[in-house]
């Protein structure tokens, strides 16, 4: 900030001017004081798992008591001094921008979910107003909103961060989270959003003691409590700002409709989409009658994937009397796009066809309608081409394909929180095609920010999350921000025992497209409840085309009608990915009436396993395998669950063979003799030891190498056949596809004991387990011949094995 900028904002404030070059670096001077507080417990990012917990457990013990502190005043804060110490942090952002290179340097953020944060479901116009001197620290002002408007440039780390002045011309730091594009955007972006003079009503705010130094802040966690107050708003009317008319420096803007065209047209040539949206909202607020406007607007809230707020606006166009043609075309075609968008192929096709008997000649429609009838067959029958899927899903993950939904609905379920599941409507076979089905949002490492690293611990859980929650925590705000009538899709999820209980029905009929307005939303999206969803629902979509997950960021999505299914560890249906879609098949004959399940977790360990899923069960997992566990008692348990950490911390990996197999006896006395056969860590041990004994090259330990790994997958769940077997027959049982681990698992153990048979030069051996690792992938992953090679080619080839499967299955 430069010294005459200060001056006039002094002048302004009726302050004496103060000099920059004197302002202690950090420190501020502060007229009035909070009274001491114990400061939060520090995290640092190289925390073990076990740091992490007791960090979390401290900060929740720290957050309670802090909570305990009644409401105060917060102290008066010389203007100039903030404004100073602002500018200095942005010229030192400014300074520090794109010069990280490499993952060393970026700086790393946390943020905590999981904790109460309030955000406003009331309208602006129903609130009354509320300056600072009014407000407290450690309250939400509810029924109250703050009028403000910016006195300093933004910084953007997690959050936007920024100066406030309200009429009194008091000021107080102002820090907004999660407000669309902003994750991760440059901070021109910002300054575009946030200008210096920009108006805010801030809806129910929330002044929050600060977590280090003596500044409260305005904290904003709801992008939808933001409205931005336009000229001409009610909201200014009788309103005086004490500092004068304009804040200093403030950019000039646009005053008519042609000029924020122009601006949003630059935008859009710049593929600057939300900024393009930005402007030609603005000069749709000078003139809400243009159309042409309106119309660009939709063609831009489309490339955001902003559907509702594009099909609100063409049919407000299309609405209009005696547009040109020219503009009606357009339009329709935008709208036919936004119907797609919405899922709606059928109002989709209508509006393309309409568009194209209008125009015979053009052939721009045609491969429109032609990915409309695709969707309306996909949605019907549950046909989809997985292989080419599969293939482009190796390109992109995100795929351009129907939700499905096969024999299943939800239904009510006792004993479950949320109090719903599903369950089937007609009698479904092993491998039947249950759900397929696109997320409302997901994130992946290649979607994490460049410029920074935000951890995020999570206060339910006790954990930290992956890396990817972040993002995924901004894509689905992005997504309720330009679609509000999917709101519900989102909001009907269960939130966890301290909500009130979800619907009894899910999910909720589509509503009308609801038209975006970017200043005032007419959406509440209420932060803590929307992260207390993603703690209960998120899943961890690995992608059967990418086995190259990396470990701290593995892939989180949000897939609403998937989340309706309660867990069980030995489900009776299994799910995968193919790239982002979401694909779940019947794992076993499940009759009419019965509830799906699906594994939320496949740990062999039950111990690992009940940490996983504490916060999903008011006691423990009730289902048949943790039944069994429990039966073989605590002290085996707790033996098991340390022999498991050897497999996990590849300590077995250069072991001898003598140790695999002690190892192996170890896990299987961990087990009551009375116990059924399937033993999880069993099955691991028993494949490590087979491979050992395949290793050893001798004839006879390689027939004890096959044995050894027929057991394993009887300890998965699988029926081995014993003796000769006849022809066209596999020697496994095919009632049921056991769902303890991923069937890749066992489709690699076939492999071995195939390739063991070939080092023992039985081929006639081999080739029935080729013959069933083909049945277990197409009953679990549908595809044929094609797909299984496609899903297998890496292991095939690295076996040396591929050729034969193509030549004999
Ligand atoms: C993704 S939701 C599943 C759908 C949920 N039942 C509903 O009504 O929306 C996950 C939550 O369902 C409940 N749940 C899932 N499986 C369960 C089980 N086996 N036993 C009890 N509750 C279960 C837990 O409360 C869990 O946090």
């Amino acid at each position: 900030m430069d010294k005459d900028l200060l001056s006039e904002l002094a002048r302004q404030l009726h302050l004496p001017p103060n000099d920059s070059r004197t302002m202690p670096s950090g420190a501020l001077s502060a007229l009035g004081r909070v009274p001491p507080r114990r400061s939060p417990p520090q995290f640092h990012p190289g925390m073990t798992k076990e740091q992490t917990a007791q960090y979390i457990r401290d900060y929740k013990d720290w957050f309670e008591e802090d909570r305990k502190i009644p409401p105060e005043s917060a102290p008066l804060v010389d203007p100039l001094s903030l404004i100073a110490e602002q500018s200095h942090r942005r010229a030192e952002l400014e300074r520090s921008t794109g010069r990280h290179s490499g993952s060393s340097g970026v700086p790393i953020f946390t943020t905590i979910v999981g904790f109460p944060k309030h955000s406003s479901t009331t309208s602006v116009e129903s609130l009354q107003p509320v300056t600072f001197a009014g407000m407290l620290v450690r309250r939400a002002h509810v029924g109250q909103y703050l009028l403000c408007r910016i006195v300093a440039p933004c910084c953007r780390m997690v959050a936007v961060q920024t100066i406030v002045e309200d009429i009194d011309g008091r000021v107080h730091d102002l820090s907004i989270y999660n407000f669309p594009s902003t994750f991760d955007c440059d901070l021109k972006h910002v300054d575009t959003l946030f200008p210096l003079g920009a108006v805010l009503a801030i809806r129910e705010p929330t002044f929050k003691a600060p977590l280090q130094g003596i500044r409260p802040i305005i904290r904003v966690d709801s992008p939808t409590d933001i409205v931005f107050v336009v000229p001409d708003s009610p909201i200014l009317h009788n309103v005086a700002w004490q500092t004068g008319a304009t804040v200093p420096r403030s950019p000039a803007e646009p005053a008519t409709l042609d000029a924020w065209r122009q601006r949003g047209n630059a935008y859009f040539n710049s593929a600057q989409w939300f900024l393009a949206a930005w402007a030609y909202s603005r000069g749709l607020v000078v003139d809400p009658d243009a159309t042409v406007v309106r119309s660009n607007r939709a063609e831009v809230y489309l490339r955001l994937n902003y559907f509702s707020g594009a099909a609100a606006d063409a049919q407000q166009v299309l609405a209009t009397d005696g547009i040109p043609d020219g503009l009606s075309d357009k339009t329709t075609f935008r709208l036919a796009k936004a119907e797609y968008g919405r899922g709606e192929y059928d109002a989709a096709v209508g509006h393309f066809t309409r568009w194209q008997e209008c125009h015979l000649k053009d052939a721009v429609a045609a491969p429109w309608i032609q990915r409309c009838q695709a969707r309306q067959a996909e949605k019907q029958t549950g046909q989809y081409n997985w292989v080419s899927m599969f293939r482009e899903a190796e390109k992109e993950i995100r795929l351009d394909v129907a939700d499905f939904v096969g024999p299943m609905e939800v239904s009510q379920m006792m004993g479950r929180g949320g109090g719903r599941g599903a369950v089937a409507t007609k009698e479904i076979k092993t491998g039947e095609l249950l759900l397929v089905t696109k997320p409302f949002a997901s994130a992946y490492a290649s979607d994490l920010p460049q410029d920074k690293i935000i951890i995020t611990l999570d206060l339910i859980s006790n954990i930290s999350r992956e890396r990817t929650d972040a993002v995924l925590m901004a894509h689905i705000i992005d997504k309720l921000y330009g679609n509000p009538d999917l709101r519900d899709q989102v909001y009907h999820l269960y939130a966890g025992p301290d909500y009130p209980s979800p619907p009894s029905s899910y999910p909720p009929p589509l509503d009308q497209a609801t038209p975006v307005d970017l200043f005032s939303p007419r959406t509440n999206i209420d932060i803590a409840q929307l992260e207390a969803i993603c703690i209960y629902n998120n899943f961890c979509p690995l992608r059967l085309e990418d086995n190259q997950v990396t470990e701290n960021a593995k892939p989180t999505g949000l897939y609403p009608l998937a989340s309706l299914f309660n867990h069980s560890c030995g489900a009776n249906s299994i799910w995968y990915c193919i790239g982002d879609v979401m694909i779940v098949r019947a794992a076993e004959p499940i009759p009419s009436g019965a509830e799906i399940t699906i594994p939320y977790t496949v740990e062999e360990s039950y111990v690992t396993r009940q940490g996983i899923l504490k916060k999903h069960m008011q006691d423990h997992c009730t289902c048949w395998l943790c039944e069994e566990d429990r039966k073989d008692g605590d002290e085996r348990l707790r033996r098991r669950h340390a022999l498991n950490e050897m497999v996990s911390s590849h300590k077995l990996t250069s072991a001898s063979l003598k140790e695999v197999q002690k190892f192996e006896k170890d896990v299987r006395e961990t087990f009551a003799p009375t116990r059924g056969p399937v033993r999880p860590l069993s099955a691991l041990a028993l494949h490590v030891l087979a491979e050992k004994l395949r290793a050893s090259g001798n004839p006879r330990l390689l027939r004890e190498s096959l044995e050894e790994g027929m057991n394993a997958l009887q300890c998965l769940g699988f029926e081995v056949a014993e003796g000769a077997l006849g022809q066209n027959e596999l020697p496994i049982g095919t009632d049921r596809i056991p769902t303890v681990t991923s069937f890749l698992e066992p489709c690699g153990m076939m492999f071995r004991i195939a390739c063991t048979y070939l080092n023992l030069r039985e081929q006639a051996n081999a080739v029935p387990w080729l013959k069933a690792s083909l049945w277990l992938t197409n009953a679990s992953v549908g595809g044929g011949k094609d797909l299984f090679m496609l899903v297998h080619r890496t292991s095939l080839e690295q076996m040396g094995i591929r050729d034969l499967a193509v030549q004999v299955l």
